[in-house]
């Protein structure tokens, strides 16, 4: 479904300030593979999530997308393939618009007809039956501004439209880790249920090990532009954050104080 082969990002070449942020990058994902992303600041993580989105172009290497070559193709071109979400609640939904209107957008954002604002009633019970199944009593509030929901109601939102056309891949990109623990808690669940049940081919980028050792059912680790480290199913399950530490000092030789160091935000 995802093929990363050979993808090299160099920012500011030959300068000063050259920064080999990707360093011949190679990932497949299978269709439906859940896999948590982690690694250090500056690790070439979000590098990567800009590359496959299409924000990025690589300096070299391909990228294909449910078996089409995307390497060159600008992100607008491949929107209709992607559901991203960010860290900032403010980043995925218009907040001006009401809830309706926002799923509109989304919900025509793979339609060959454009862009429209326009809610029919079938449309509307679309609508509706998704955000029930948020259980945040979104149905109801479908004319509010969006401007004027909690930050999490927000983040619900804006994963509920990521995954709505069900993209070929899902980009979560630390969606949880600017909200309260219990919001974060509530996105995260929200997460797993959303992903199962559209089997959704899925890359989470998070801060939180806890979080990248419970969610989806492979485990890759970044560091320096590079992926030094990737667990698949059956050995994820049995992992823990002391392994994992473990495996970087093997890995890097580098001794680790906490598993801060490694994640360090
Ligand atoms: N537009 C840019 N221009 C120059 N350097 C950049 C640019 N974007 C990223 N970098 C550098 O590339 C490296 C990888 O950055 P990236 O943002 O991908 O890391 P990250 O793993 O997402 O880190 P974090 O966890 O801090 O968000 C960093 O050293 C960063 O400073």
């Amino acid at each position: 479904m995802l093929k990363l082969k050979q993808i090299n990002k160099i920012f500011n070449e030959a300068t000063p300030d050259e920064k080999i942020a990707l360093d011949e990058i190679n990932l497949h994902l299978k269709p439906g593979d859940f896999v948590t992303v982690i690694g250090s600041n500056g690790a070439g993580k979000s590098t990567m999530m800009n590359m496959i989105s299409g924000a990025l172009i690589p300096d070299f290497g391909n990228i294909e997308i449910a078996a089409k070559d995307v390497t060159r193709l600008p992100e607008y071109k491949r929107s209709s393939m992607i559901g991203r979400v960010f860290q900032d609640p403010m980043a995925g939904t218009a907040p001006a618009m009401t809830i309706e209107e926002n799923l509109a957008l989304a919900y025509s954002r793979n339609k060959k007809r454009g862009l429209r604002r326009g809610v029919d009633k079938k449309r509307r019970g679309i609508f509706q039956e998704s955000l029930e199944t948020l259980h945040l009593n979104l149905e109801n509030r479908l004319n509010a501004k969006v401007g004027m929901l909690s930050g999490g109601e927000r983040q619900a939102l804006s994963l509920l439209m990521a995954t709505f056309t069900q993209p070929a891949i899902l980009l979560l990109d630390e969606h949880t880790a600017a909200l309260d623990p219990a919001r974060a808690a509530l996105i995260t669940n929200l997460t797993k249920t959303l992903v199962a049940k559209n089997q959704l081919t899925t890359l989470m980028v998070t801060h939180n090990m806890q979080q990248a050792l419970d969610l989806g059912n492979r485990l890759i680790m970044m560091d320096k532009g590079q992926i030094i480290l990737e667990v698949e199913a059956e050995e994820k399950n049995n992992l823990t954050i002391e392994k994992l530490m473990a495996e970087f000092q093997r890995i890097r030789g580098e001794k680790l104080t906490s598993d801060a160091a490694l994640l360090t935000v």
